[in-house]
């Protein structure tokens, strides 16, 4: 039983810069659960699909874009989205480009992550209880949700092309959006962009991509036995290119509201589906009991108070 109650809601969105609202979804109500983390970055609105399934969206930095991506209570967000029973997330994130053939309004679906954030976001449930636990990150995005997204976000984005195509002309529109897979994404703290020097850095690392926001993000949906994967959107060459400018915030803006605008059109036409397969469940099978083994178990020296508060993410194993 959720901590809202039985919502049913078993997908959660994310969204990052310029998206702060979903599309084609009928607003059913906010809610604003008190975790033991605090609250989340905003209120979350519960939204339902045509067919009535109803789905939970939580804007990353506030609906009024307020809060920092040092500053976004991550372990709020990720807490409260479980207490209404979401299983699976879509993040949503505008990132920078470290390949020339990501190109800004192109999708990509991460598989790995390089952590550059500097110990300053708080990146564990476990952090300060009595309880210690160290989960399996290996593959840091849900296996399954990410191949089972790959085919589906293809499809729309092939889908837009052709509507382009078809109301403006065909090339008028300039280049179709690509999706580009199996891509290593770096977080890096912020909230200034990278050197020129970092930018090339990350590139020789094997980084395809870079934003300020995955981490802790999926490290947190890991604890909490969530399934998460990012849907990446480009806005930018970073800063690597050696004879063009560095990456400002105002050429990221730039195309900030169209990548926004078909990431809502991605949403809206895969949720529905998205939750069948998670209530199907066959989409979460290694994220379900994947923190039992994790937890070191002296279940006797774990303080009750601590129980408490991680039975509000994993009231499995500590109700
Ligand atoms: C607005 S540029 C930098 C900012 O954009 C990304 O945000 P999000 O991931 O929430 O879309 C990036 O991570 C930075 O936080
Ligand atoms: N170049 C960049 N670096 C970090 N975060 C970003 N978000 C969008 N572009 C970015």
């Amino acid at each position: 039983m959720s901590a809202e109650g039985s919502e049913n809601v078993l997908v959660g969105v994310i969204g990052g810069s310029g998206l702060y609202h979903l599309d084609n979804l009928t607003f059913v109500k906010h809610v604003n659960p008190e975790t033991p983390w605090g609250f989340p970055s905003s209120p979350i609105v519960i939204c339902s699909l045509p067919s009535g399934t109803r789905v939970a969206f939580l804007a990353r930095h506030g609906v009024g874009h307020t809060i920092a991506p040092s500053a976004v209570p991550a372990r709020a967000n990720i807490a409260a989205l479980k207490s209404l029973g979401v299983r699976a997330v879509l993040a949503f994130s505008a990132v920078g480009s470290l390949r020339e053939e990501i190109a800004p309004g192109d999708f990509v679906l991460p598989t790995q992550i390089i952590d550059r954030t500097k110990g300053v976001r708080p990146a564990s449930f476990f952090e300060d209880t009595s309880v210690v636990a160290h989960a399996a990150f290996g593959d840091p995005f849900g296996v399954r949700l990410v191949s089972w997204l790959e085919g589906r976000v293809r499809k729309v984005l092939a889908e837009e092309a052709e509507r382009r195509d078809k109301e403006e002309g065909e090339g008028v529109g300039g280049r179709r959006a690509m999706l580009h897979t199996d891509k290593c994404a770096v977080c890096m703290e912020g909230p200034q962009f990278s050197t020129r020097a970092e930018s090339q850095m990350y590139r020789a690392w094997g980084g395809d991509i870079i934003n300020m926001s995955v981490l802790p993000e999926a490290k947190l949906a890991r604890e909490a036995e969530l399934s998460y994967a990012l849907i990446a959107t480009a806005t930018d060459y970073d800063s690597w290119r050696p004879n063009e400018s560095s990456v400002t915030a105002a050429e990221v803006f730039k195309t900030l509201q169209e990548n926004a605008r078909i990431s809502r059109h991605v949403a809206a036409t895969i949720l529905e589906e998205l939750h069948e397969a998670v209530a199907e469940g066959g989409i979460l099978t290694e994220e379900t009991g994947s923190m039992q083994y994790s937890i070191m178990p002296r279940s006797v020296q774990h303080k009750e108070e601590d129980r408490k508060k991680l039975a509000y993410i994993l009231p499995t194993y500590f109700s």
